[in-house]
């Protein structure tokens, strides 16, 4: 994929698209740290809007016991060479890349979509530990459109549950250990909440 966008559009925040990329960096214990951008994608309604329509999700299974249970949310994963469903997902990548690429060494490959329907959808408490986030340091760079959900951390020896409600553009990425020292989780919400979209660059082998 190439980059054809000038740096400088990334601050014209009347664009759809990203803004500047200035995170907020929060070291955790064990190694992990995670970095939030709020508010980084301009435009990020119509963002929501437009992934909601092309995107081809599809409901997930899984053998729990003895059933098989439906996936509370609803998936789509585009791999190292698929095109990504939106531009301003592939402007996001480029920035990511331009900002993290240094410190990572490498750069961001595949792109996961969730969907969230309504305050019944959920993921529960894991790392994104299948491949090398079982064992080495990587990174992880959710980026939120539509209704803010929270998103918890928590350590996985036990302590205090961070949460951070993220929606409308906002950008978290979980580095250092985080996947193998700390779980995240978007737990389910009683209240009437609207849909919301996340959208998580990872790098090769990392799931
Ligand atoms: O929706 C989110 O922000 C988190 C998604 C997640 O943790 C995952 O798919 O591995
Ligand atoms: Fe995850």
């Amino acid at each position: 994929m190439t980059c054809a966008f000038q740096g400088s559009l990334l601050d014209c925040s009347d664009e759809s698209g990203p803004r500047s990329l200035t995170p907020v960096r929060t070291p955790l214990a064990h190694g992990a740290w995670i970095d939030i951008r709020r508010g980084w994608i301009a435009g990020a309604d119509a963002l929501f809007e437009r992934l909601a329509e092309v995107v081809p999700w599809r409901a997930e299974s899984r053998q729990m016991y003895e059933r098989v249970v439906n996936v509370p949310r609803l998936l789509a994963f585009y791999g190292e060479d698929e095109p990504l469903p939106d531009p301003v997902l592939n402007e996001a990548k480029c920035a990511l890349d331009a900002h993290y690429e240094p410190e990572l060494g490498e750069p961001f490959r595949t792109a996961g979509l969730c969907l969230y329907r309504d305050g019944r959808d959920s993921v529960a408490w894991h790392g994104d530990r299948t491949g090398r986030g079982r064992t080495h340091d990587t990174m992880v760079a959710i980026v939120s459109v539509g209704e803010p959900r929270s998103l918890l951390l928590r350590p996985r020896g036990g302590g205090p549950t961070l949460r951070h409600d993220l929606g409308h553009g906002d950008l978290i990425v979980m580095g250092g250990s985080c996947q193998r020292t700390w779980e995240h989780a978007i737990p389910k919400s009683g209240k009437a909440i609207g849909p919301r979209i996340s959208i998580q660059f990872r790098p090769r082998g990392v799931r």
